[in-house]
């Protein structure tokens, strides 16, 4: 099912960051509904638009390919566009959201909040307004995939209220805390790229499986 179809304790799973077909098939087979390629070369997680063609190739309809990009060129996102069939893309720079709309041209597209302490949650949401989802990431050196979490506390008991249908949690979570977050903000959706490796940039079958699992768990004893 896509990403971002919200329904009451069904939380649904993005993991990012995948490069090779066999952990593409993997996520898959575990039940995943997104997975996002990064096409941000300093990242070890980056791909090249051909070879996110072809990962994307072997996706069951429904679940989502997530173009995920920082700052890029209108050259280079044109290029990934014309070799990679992106259902959602992910801007997890600093583009404007007039820039994202033009980049996305009709496509849906959520974006990156990199969450410190002080985050102004409801000055990021009107100003993203036209966003389908506000991913919220922790503030890390670069720009994500740090596999740090911010502290969920944070975030104003009627912001969470008000837009966790439209919220995706990312930053750190793994499947020994995912649970926990579930319980607390009832995001739509949640998107884990460290937490499932073994080491950066590799991902494990294993984990990935567990990850989804607590995911599961979590929502059967959510009581919204
Ligand atoms: O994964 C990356 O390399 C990356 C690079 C630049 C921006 C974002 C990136 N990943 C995203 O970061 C968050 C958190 O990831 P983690 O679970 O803490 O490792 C997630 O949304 C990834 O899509």
């Amino acid at each position: 099912m896509s990403l971002l179809s919200y329904a009451p304790r069904h939380t649904r799973v993005k993991i990012c960051g995948l490069k090779l077909p066999q952990d593409v098939d993997a996520a898959v087979m575990a039940g995943v509904d997104a997975l996002g390629f990064v096409f941000y070369p300093p990242s070890s997680r980056a791909v090249t638009p051909n070879i996110a063609a072809s990962l994307i190739n072997r996706l069951p309809v429904g679940v989502d390919a997530v173009g995920l990009v920082v700052n890029p060129s209108d050259a280079e996102f044109a290029a990934i566009r014309a070799a990679a069939p992106i259902t959602l893309w992910q801007f997890h720079g600093d583009e404007t959201p007039e820039r994202c709309e033009t980049l996305a041209d009709g496509q849906p597209w959520m974006k990156a909040a990199r969450v410190g302490a002080q985050f102004a949650f409801e000055e990021f949401s009107l100003q993203y307004g036209l966003a389908n989802a506000f991913l919220l990431d922790a503030l890390v050196e670069g720009y994500g995939g740090g596999g740090v979490p911010f502290d969920w506390q944070g975030i104003p008991q009627a912001w969470i209220s008000a837009n966790a249908p439209r919220v995706v949690l990312s930053g750190g979570l793994n499947s020994h805390n995912v649970g926990e977050a579930i319980a607390r903000l009832h995001p739509c959706a949640v998107d884990v790229s460290s937490g499932v490796e073994i080491s950066k940039g590799i991902k494990d079958h294993a984990l990935m499986k567990q990850f989804i699992q607590s995911v599961r768990d979590a929502d059967s004893k959510q009581s919204i």
